[in-house]
């Protein structure tokens, strides 16, 4: 099926003229992004919509993270510019050219490791050069040792997933992902499912990770204080059908260090993040079980 876009299915002003600033040099350009579902009314044609107009630009090396309440499109937008979803309206353009499925410039990260259980660390870490015959098989090894070694796991090579710890898991998880050297990483919630303590070290990890192979990242998480930690920018997504109610700008510098998390300009953004959050979310946090 194409993935070319379809303009303005879901009703509203999609076809807008205007560019969001930095556009035109962006590495990853959404214009009036909508994702829709087809709806429960069994016509075949009925449209139901799960994101709405988002306007997002991401320059190469942008680290920029969405949050949103349970359920507003935070996954639907993320597999639309992976190329597993089509768009419904408006414009989504990776290097200038629209997204026609899935390709090797971008990788995604998930929440559960997904790591194969018979294959050792090295050869999970191998297994997309393998699939995608991009390169000889000494070369693969090769560069999945290295990629072990960034993030710090050459020592496990020859281990097996059900031996290693959640942490480990999605770091061999991520080693994987980078190993077809994509250009641009999506991460759904990829250290939902770990411990707190050693989730702000895999934090500080991926930052460290993404600054050594110059990867741009966009990242959904629940968790404000993780997506303010990371993220040069932080995207804040109305209820479904999602729409951003507000772009918080994270003026940190970088490296960032855990010390930052006890800075009180750290804490002051948390603060404006989750205002903007509660604000657009209202009553539907409460009927979601509170969850964000
Ligand atoms: N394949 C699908 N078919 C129909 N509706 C879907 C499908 N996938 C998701 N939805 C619906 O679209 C909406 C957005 O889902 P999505 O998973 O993108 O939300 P999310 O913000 O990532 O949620 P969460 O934070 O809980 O993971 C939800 O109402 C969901 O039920």
């Amino acid at each position: 099926m194409s993935h070319s876009v379809r303009k303005a299915s879901l009703g509203g002003d999609t076809d807008r003229d205007e560019i969001p600033a930095g556009a035109e040099k962006s590495h990853l350009q959404a214009i009036g992004v909508s994702i829709g579902y087809p709806g429960s009314g069994g016509s075949g044609t009925e449209v139901s919509p799960a994101v709405d107009r988002v306007d997002l630009v991401l320059s190469r090396g942008d680290f920029v993270c969405i949050v949103g309440p349970s359920g507003c499109g935070k996954t639907t937008f993320l597999n639309a510019v992976a190329g597993f979803l089509p768009i419904t309206g408006g414009s989504l353009k990776l290097d200038g050219r629209d997204i026609p499925g899935p390709g090797p410039d971008r990788a995604m990260v998930f929440q559960q490791a997904s790591l194969l259980p018979w294959r050792n660390v090295l050869d999970n870490v191998t297994y997309g050069l393998e699939l995608s015959k991009s390169m000889k098989r000494a070369q693969a090894r090769e560069r999945a040792r290295d990629l072990l070694d960034l993030v710090g796991l050459s020592a496990a090579a020859d281990q097996h997933p059900g031996q290693l710890s959640g942490g480990m898991q999605q770091r061999v998880n991520l080693a994987r992902a980078l190993a077809v050297d994509p250009e641009l990483l999506l991460l759904d919630e990829p250290f939902a499912s770990i411990d707190a303590q050693t989730r702000e070290v895999m934090q500080g990890e991926l930052l460290r990770i993404c600054a050594a192979r110059d990867v741009t990242a966009l990242f959904v998480t629940h968790d404000i204080t993780e997506a303010a930690f990371l993220a040069d920018r932080v995207c804040v997504f109305s209820p479904r059908p999602g729409h951003i109610v507000k772009e918080v700008g994270i003026p940190l510098p970088r490296p960032r260090e855990q010390r930052f998390r006890r800075m009180p300009e750290f804490t002051e953004l948390v603060d404006e993040i989750s205002d903007a959050l509660y604000g657009a979310a209202g009553p539907s946090l409460l009927t979601n079980g509170g969850s964000v």
